[in-house]
């Protein structure tokens, strides 16, 4: 973050042709984006979306409404272009990265996917350690290379994405015990399960939460409960904070993994934008927490990056706002 640029960019910013405060939040944006990139005319080109994908023991326990080999044959889909993301990314302007941390079964070789598998699937976090330490580094470390890779074919704006049946119940565990909240206030209905398999993710987030231990560091405690892709997207904003990157948030689970990035890095706060509000109910105290205001806001709970990459030409405009004429450039009167 440039002080010096991001006090240029407000005070260009109450020049520009319209009145003040006109363009709402897309106003803040801008003002930030100029910050990050250290000048007062901010350009955003191509984008890129990193999607995580593992399997999830916690799925023994009845929390999903789709069966775990929908992980893998999604991954596929990905790979061929099927998904919703492929086709958001098109519109986007975004290149789509394959990550598998932890997909049980074999895919095959493509160079959409990198193939970083820690284990096939955690354990199921509702009875013990989703992993261990040692693997929640590694799956941290595969999220980075990852990022390095998207970077360096050109991303100037970076997303995550997740694809794992069974992921929000991880993701609710893993914000619960970053943020001190209630399986209550975190457990929503994912894919749709129904009010038995509420019942169901709120009593294994409970008994998750249950093995938490006075003095964890936030990596232990995503070991103890969490997900391989979501330390892998932690990973991904990570490595998107050190080479100074916009960092485009998604959904649930994607936020869940940000949280632990944010509190092994609190500097990568500043480069997070909230693409948009999910429907899964602990996406708004995950972005309250981190003191973000979604994008967009359109009942959206799929994951895989879509509201993140949605989000993305509507950050484009917030750079473009910057590069308008002031008053005096374009020789229009100003108001009392
Ligand atoms: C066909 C299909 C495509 C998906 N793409 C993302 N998800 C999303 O749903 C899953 C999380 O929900 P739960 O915790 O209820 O299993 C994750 O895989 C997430 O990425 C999908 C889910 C399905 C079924
Ligand atoms: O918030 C999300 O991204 C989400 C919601 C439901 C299922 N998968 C992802």
């Amino acid at each position: 973050m440039d002080q010096e640029v991001l006090h240029q960019a407000q005070t260009r910013m109450e020049n520009l042709t319209k009145p003040p405060r006109s363009l709402g939040h897309l106003e803040e944006v801008a003002v930030r984006l100029a910050a990050l990139q250290g000048r007062v005319k901010p350009e955003l080109g191509r984008g890129a979306v990193v999607v995580a994908a593992a399997d999830h023991g916690v799925v023994a326990e009845g929390v999903s409404a789709y069966p775990q080999e929908v992980t893998r044959q999604m991954v596929l889909n990905f790979l061929r272009g099927g998904a919703a993301i492929n086709q958001f990314a098109r519109v986007a302007d975004a290149a789509v990265y394959v990550l598998d941390v932890g997909v049980k079964g074999e895919l095959p070789d493509h160079p959409g996917l990198l193939k970083r598998k820690v284990r096939p699937g955690t354990g199921n976090l509702a009875r013990e350690a989703a992993m261990t330490l040692e693997e929640a580094q590694r799956a941290l470390e595969a999220g980075r290379e990852a990022a390095r890779k998207a970077i360096s074919e050109g991303a100037t704006l970076l997303a995550a994405g997740d694809m794992g049946i069974g992921n929000t119940t991880a993701a609710a565990a893993l914000t619960a015990a970053l943020l001190g909240l209630s399986p209550e206030e975190v457990v929503g209905p994912g894919t749709g399960v129904g009010e038995a398999g509420l019942l169901r993710k709120r009593e294994a987030v409970a008994r998750a939460l249950g093995r938490l231990r006075p003095g964890m560091g936030p990596l232990e405690v995503a070991a103890e409960v969490g997900g391989l892709e979501l330390v892998a997207i932690a990973g991904v904003y990570l490595e998107g904070y050190r080479a100074g990157l916009p960092l485009v948030l998604d959904g649930f689970p994607v936020t869940a993994g940000a949280l632990l990035a944010w509190r092994l890095e609190p500097g990568v706060r500043d480069h997070l934008f909230a693409g948009h509000l999910s429907r899964e109910p602990g996406h708004r105290h995950a972005l309250q927490a981190l003191g973000l205001r979604p994008l967009l806001d359109l009942d959206l709970a799929l994951g895989e990056g879509t509201g993140a990459v949605l989000a993305m030409p509507l950050l484009r405009a917030a750079a473009r706002i910057l590069h308008m004429a002031t008053f005096e450039e374009a020789g229009v009167s100003r108001g009392g």
